[in-house]
């Protein structure tokens, strides 16, 4: 049994996706809040893998008593000349942080880690996306669709922000939290994919 550790919907809606023709793929969904910060001096990829091992970790905890458990973490970080861009905190935060993305090159690392008990294995995912210039007038008129609430970045490929990017160099689906074709490989490691 197969389930997402994430409280995130376009994780659910994303793997969902790997349901194809008469194979569904079913799973399970488990809720968790776990702290994510990065500790001083590590490195970001590092950071990432290492969130979304202990969310995968976390989940297996829940299911325990279920053998054949198998759990999907994830987690996804913007990276701007080695600074990484959470969750904002608020409006304010949101806006600082699109100014320093406007007109610049920033990467988007994603990590899927699995588990089963006994058994581990991870993927990443690194996208490089070129951001339009955005002037402020543009930056207060995406903060008002809320929009940035809840995503890395303080901006979401899958919404408005489509029209921000210029170029991707990299995995669309991955952007947007969590990467089809490398979580695809790791569900077929696991025989949970045919
Ligand atoms: C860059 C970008 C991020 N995001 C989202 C994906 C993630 O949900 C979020 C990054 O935060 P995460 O901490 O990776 O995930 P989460 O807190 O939403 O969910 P959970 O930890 O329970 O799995 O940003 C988009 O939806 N679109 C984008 O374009």
């Amino acid at each position: 049994m197969l389930y997402l550790a994430s409280k995130s919907p376009r994780r659910r809606e994303l793997l969902g996706r790997l349901s194809s023709g008469t194979s569904r793929l079913d799973f399970g969904v488990l809720d968790l809040d776990l702290p994510e910060h990065c500790q001083p001096g590590e490195p970001a990829e590092e950071y990432v893998r290492r969130v979304a091992r202990e969310k995968a970790g976390a989940g297996l905890l829940q299911v325990m008593g279920n053998p054949s458990a198998v759990v999907l973490g994830s987690d996804t970080e913007v990276v701007l000349d080695d600074e990484v861009f959470g969750k904002p905190r608020d409006a304010a935060d949101a806006a600082a942080m699109l100014r320093k993305l406007s007109g610049r090159t920033h990467e988007v690392i994603t990590a899927v880690s699995l588990v089963s008990p006994g058994r581990e294995a991870q993927a990443v995912s690194v996208s490089k996306v070129v951001f339009a210039e955005l002037d402020d007038a543009r930056i207060d008129a995406y903060l008002a669709t809320g929009e940035w609430d809840g995503k890395a970045g303080a901006y979401a490929i899958q919404g408005d922000a489509e029209t921000f990017i210029a170029r991707l160099d990299g995995s669309y689906s991955g952007v947007m939290g969590l990467p089809l074709y490398e979580t695809a490989v790791l569900l077929r490691q696991f025989g949970v994919l045919a």
